[in-house]
């Protein structure tokens, strides 16, 4: 009997062949991530769905360990504080739950990491267009052609895949890969 993730596996190892064309804006990415860190900012990561369960997995890595016992790196997930996002949400609207966050806790040389599947998710869009205004990198994690936020970002990684269930996977990956290089680049390793 074919195994139950086979369609799934096939999908992924095709997308996971592909990879090596994001090598140059990934190593980009990272590099950009330790400069800031080492310059003393920080690094806010906002998104959607899993993109927000993404936000806070690989903001902890860096809050908290990925491989190896170093000093704690500065990163948030704007995701993650019900109050906040009940509030803003409520009071103003749910696109300005992650911008009014970066207007209160982003400062200049600061980076922003949207995470998007489609790349068009007005509250990731909004919080791409406040960090800019404020001086911040921002660096998208985007599938699909990268959407409205791929031109809006002054970086981008974007996933050559349709499937949001398969760009996740690949952002994850990703992402995980940019905290080794961050740990790299930094001498933590
Ligand atoms: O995890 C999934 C689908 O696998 C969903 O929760 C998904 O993240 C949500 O539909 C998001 O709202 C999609 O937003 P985006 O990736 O297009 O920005
Ligand atoms: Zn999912």
């Amino acid at each position: 009997m074919a195994s139950l993730f086979l369609h799934n596996v096939q999908q992924q190892q095709a997308l996971l062949a592909t990879l090596h064309t994001l090598d140059e804006a990934v190593l980009q990415a990272g590099q950009l991530a330790a400069q800031v860190l080492r310059q003393g900012g920080k690094l806010l990561w906002c998104g959607n769905g899993g993109s927000a369960a993404d936000s806070q997995h690989l903001a902890a890595e860096l809050t908290g360990r990925f491989v190896q016992d170093r000093r704690p790196l500065a990163a948030l997930a704007l995701s993650t504080d019900t109050s906040a996002l009940t509030c803003i949400s409520n009071d103003y609207s749910f696109d300005e739950v992650f911008a009014r966050q970066v207007q209160a806790l982003g400062r200049p040389g600061d980076l922003l990491i949207g995470i998007s599947t489609s790349g068009n998710s007005r509250n990731v869009i909004r919080a791409v267009q406040e960090a800019q205004q404020l001086g911040l990198h921002t660096l998208g994690l985007l599938g699909r052609d990268g959407g409205a936020l791929r031109p809006l970002c002054s970086h981008s990684i974007v996933v050559p895949s349709q499937t949001t269930a398969r760009i996740q996977e690949a952002h994850i990956l990703i992402g995980h890969t940019l905290c080794g290089l961050i740990e790299q680049e930094l001498g933590l390793a």
